[in-house]
């Protein structure tokens, strides 16, 4: 895909070598686009596994290898870089990471401590150098001179004549200016809005002539992470994970498994009784993210889910939504997290007044002020 530059946009320490030949993992992706379930669950498993051992093998003995019951990764299959492992006292103490040399890990001790199973989900995250997505095949989300004018402001059109393809598999940040449309955006991939003109395609269905009755069944095929989590506060943390499945009608014995299944990846299979309002944000935060993923769907949009949360924590999330992209899930975030965006090297569209002004595989974040 051609990158899109403009000269009103300064590219600052962008710049970067994107000349390494990538294949994603994606092995759970099946050919319509769609994620096999249990190749979904069996991938992230198989990277928990991967880490585990890495992480350990680094950080011992915060983080000890099991004997080795667990599947070795698959060929292709991109195990985590060992890297230094950090364990902060308080958000305060965490070291940051220097500029381009990838994340630290910086996790409080009491999470450590209280979640012993969860080591491999906090582990570093970091710039692994070598993941671009091929642009090949039919792609998750295609948008075409999509434009929205919302109705209180008729003569400046939130987006305007966006045309971009994210492929399956692709990790996406959206960055740009407070008001420059990125929630938009996302709005537009989850018909939460209809585009005044254009065309929306996400997962082969034109979503500016999807029915109203239909959205449902798009709505199953995304998971949604929000930065306020939006988490029913009278429901557990399995009932609020659970809910999800409910309400696409899951039966009962699937619920039970995929519920604790899923709430083991994000770590909190010992908070699974709790309320929210017994939880810290981070692990508010990824109980949304459980319930986001509970269904397998092949792609996450995400609308600054790192908002709310301190550095830290932030990082334990990010290094989550990184996990379930590399099994194959296409990742669209919208974020003002500099840090995260430049640590990470994914792909980077920028908005500017509702126009793509840049489209940047192994992007930076930019320079956009955060409000
Ligand atoms: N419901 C609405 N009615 C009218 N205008 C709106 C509405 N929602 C957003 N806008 C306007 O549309 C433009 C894009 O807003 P949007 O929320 O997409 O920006 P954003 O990039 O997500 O901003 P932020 O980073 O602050 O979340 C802004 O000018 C905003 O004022």
């Amino acid at each position: 895909m051609a990158n899109h530059f403009r000269s009103s946009e300064r590219q600052g320490d962008d710049r970067l070598d994107s000349t390494s030949p990538q294949v994603p993992q994606a092995d759970a992706v099946q050919g319509d686009g769609s994620i096999d379930p249990q190749s979904h669950v069996d991938a992230i498993a198989r990277e928990e596994a991967a880490n585990v051992r890495s992480t350990a093998a680094h950080a011992a003995p915060v983080a000890q290898a099991p004997a080795d019951p667990t599947p070795q990764a698959p060929a292709g299959a991109e195990p985590l870089q060992p890297v230094t492992t950090v364990t902060a006292h308080t958000p305060e103490d965490a070291p940051q990471a220097p500029r381009g040399e990838g994340l630290v890990v910086s996790q409080t001790a009491g999470d450590i401590e209280s979640q012993p199973e969860t080591k491999s989900v906090f582990a570093p995250l970091q710039d692994d150098g070598n993941r671009v997505v091929p642009h090949t095949g039919r792609p998750t989300i295609s948008l075409r001179n999509a434009t929205l004018i919302y109705p209180a402001q008729p003569n400046k059109p939130a987006l305007d004549g966006v045309s971009l393809d994210i492929y399956p598999g692709e990790f996406v940040f959206v960055v740009g200016h407070s008001g420059s449309g990125k929630s938009t955006l996302l709005k537009l991939l989850t018909r939460e809005l209809r585009a005044t003109s254009g065309k929306v395609i996400v997962a082969g269905q034109d979503l500016t002539k999807l029915r109203d009755r239909k959205v449902p069944y798009l709505r199953r095929q995304i998971g949604t992470v929000y930065q306020d989590f939006k988490l029913l506060p009278d429901k557990t943390v399995y009932e609020n994970v659970a809910f999800a499945l409910e309400c696409i009608g899951k039966p009962r014995a699937v619920i039970k498994v995929q519920v604790p299944e899923t709430l083991r990846l994000v770590g909190l299979a010992e908070k699974m009784d709790n309320y929210p309002d017994q939880l810290s944000g981070g692990e508010q935060q990824r109980v949304s993210v459980a319930r986001a993923m509970v269904n397998r769907p092949p792609l996450l949009v995400c609308d600054e889910p790192t908002g709310n949360l301190d550095p830290a924590i932030s990082l334990g999330i990010m290094r989550l939504l990184d996990r379930i992209n590399r099994t194959g899930t296409t990742v669209v975030m919208a974020t003002h997290d500099r840090e995260m965006v430049d640590s990470m090297r994914r792909r980077v569209i920028a908005l500017e007044a509702g126009h793509v002004v840049r489209d940047q595989e192994k992007g930076g974040y930019g320079f956009y002020g955060a409000i």
